[in-house]
């Protein structure tokens, strides 16, 4: 766990429900609306049903958001087969799901070697205490709130002591959610004590991306 004192909120839209014929477009417009990272979900049709991009897509971005951190949530089978595509890209932090993994240790020593951050990520269905073993060796734990797949699922508001339990124990570590967070359900994240927050439809699809991302950036700041 390398981030130390009080943990800051962080706001990472993922764009995988944006218009991907113009990617880039829709990463500036999130990062001109205030958003702190860019969440980019790969998924291979295998550890989940769906199909998404890769390292490819990431090359190809970085270089005209030099600055942006990515957080890459790998929701792929073997994840350790392409961290160091990852890394070659421009990809800031790899998150790879616990379920996906048959050695973390090695995966994480890994990830760092590649110079990437480590995320860990659970689906709902896992319980918060399979990570506790990593999470000293992790930079961030993600606490899935749908199952993981698509964008516009119904936020799983009994995730959240999963999230207290990470608080709790781990007071200085970044705790990201992702699924169904928008202004109907950060007060319950927040209160958990989340403060990393991947927010997809709610903020890609709004009128205003910089109205909703502010006002998440307020509940969480101010639960923190
Ligand atoms: O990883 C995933 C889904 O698997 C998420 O990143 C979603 O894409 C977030 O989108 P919303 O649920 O916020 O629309």
């Amino acid at each position: 766990m390398s981030c130390s004192g009080k943990p800051s909120c962080k706001i990472g839209p993922s764009i995988l429900n944006a218009d991907l014929s113009d990617l880039h477009s829709a990463c500036v417009k999130m990062m001109d609306s205030g958003a702190d990272y860019l969440h980019l979900d790969v998924m291979d049709g295998h550890f989940v049903p769906n199909l998404t991009f890769g390292h490819p897509v990431v090359k190809c971005l970085k270089p005209k958001l030099p600055d942006v951190f990515f957080d890459m949530h790998m929701m792929v089978a073997n994840p350790e087969k392409w961290v160091s595509e990852m890394a070659d890209a421009g990809a800031s932090q790899y998150t790879f799901h616990l379920e996906a993994s048959e050695d973390v240790p090695k995966l994480i020593r890994q990830i760092k070697e590649a110079g990437m951050k480590v995320g860990i990520g659970l689906k709902p269905g896992t319980a918060v205490e399979a990570v506790l073993p990593y999470v000293e060796a992790a930079d961030m734990i993600l606490i899935m709130t749908v199952e993981p797949g698509f964008g516009g699922q119904k936020f799983m508001a009994d995730m959240m002591p999963k999230v207290q339990v990470l608080r709790s124990r781990f007071p200085e570590l970044d705790i990201e959610v992702d699924g169904g967070v928008g202004p109907d359900t950060i007060q319950l994240c927040a209160e958990a004590g989340a403060n990393m927050i991947v927010s997809g439809s709610a903020v890609v699809k709004a009128a205003d991306p910089k109205a909703v991302i502010t006002n998440m950036r307020h509940v969480v700041d101010s639960a923190l």
